[in-house]
């Protein structure tokens, strides 16, 4: 790759007590690209993760984001520096409206006198926004931004996350499992949501198990072994039996090209 890596770390150690989540552990995203980061359970993927989102603070090791390094201690911060996170769990509040839940934690306040003092929310632009947003993804068949989400099925709910990262995001979207919990017609719209955001330029971290997925939407796969980055590989080159075989030590990598 000539580019530079958009997101990149090097060294990352983080432990728990006696266990080693992160060993050492090193990542590259590039500009405009959908990497997938796969391995066995407990090899550190979402450990790794939580890194890069701020949501975790490693003991060793630097990430670089853009260039600059970056030392996030909230996933706050990581957000204010561009990198949004589709957590597994959503983090999205189910009796709250679609565009309450896309502006959660940055809502717009109104202008003017009153709306300084009170702090009131102005509504109808976090509506507008919302409403815009989601048609840029295509996700206006939501037909009522007031609907509280947790009216929406399991694909509009991840619809809503994936448009508000993508909405928010500036540098890069990290999804963790984005299809885990979908059946087959709602995963269908979440991976072309996820090629959707990556057309607008925005690189995407997928983080997956469903190998079919990751081999569909990925440009690299980036392959997580016992607490590090074993091997990076390209999925027009290699299997998903190859992939899996890696993933769990049947197979050694490939000496770096
Ligand atoms: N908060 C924590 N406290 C203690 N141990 C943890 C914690 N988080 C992760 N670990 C341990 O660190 C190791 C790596 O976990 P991690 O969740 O990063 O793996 P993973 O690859 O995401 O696994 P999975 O695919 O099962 O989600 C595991 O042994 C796990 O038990």
């Amino acid at each position: 790759m000539s580019q530079e890596p958009i997101l990149k770390a090097r060294g990352l150690v983080k432990r728990y007590g006696r266990v080693t989540a992160l060993d050492q552990a090193d990542f590259d995203l590039y500009p405009g690209e959908i990497l997938a980061v796969i391995g066995d359970n407990g090899a550190g993927k979402s450990s790794l993760i939580k890194a890069l989102s701020g949501a975790v603070n490693p003991d060793e090791g630097e990430i670089h984001l853009d260039g600059q390094k970056v030392q996030f201690t909230s996933p706050m911060q990581a957000r204010e520096a561009g990198i949004e996170t589709v957590y597994q769990n959503l983090a999205l509040s189910p009796a709250l409206s679609i565009a309450d839940n896309m502006f959660l934690g940055r809502e717009i306040r109104r202008k003017g006198p009153l709306g300084d003092i009170f702090r009131l929310l102005d509504h109808k632009e976090m509506q507008r926004v919302a409403r815009e947003k989601l048609s840029e993804l295509g996700l206006m068949t939501i037909q009522n931004i007031n609907q509280a989400v947790e009216t929406l099925s399991g694909g509009q709910r991840q619809g809503v996350a994936v448009a508000r990262a993508a909405a928010f995001g500036s540098k890069v979207v990290i999804m963790d499992e984005p299809t885990a919990a979908l059946g087959v017609k709602e995963s269908r719209r979440v991976l072309e949501l996820i090629l959707d955001v990556r057309s607008r330029g925005l690189p995407i971290v997928l983080i997956s198990h469903n190998m079919p997925h990751v081999f569909e939407v990925a440009d690299r796969i980036h392959i997580h072994r016992l607490g590090k980055r074993l091997t990076v590989i390209n999925p027009k080159e290699y299997t998903m039996s190859d992939a899996v075989a890696l993933m769990t030590g049947a197979m050694a990598p490939k000496e770096a090209a």
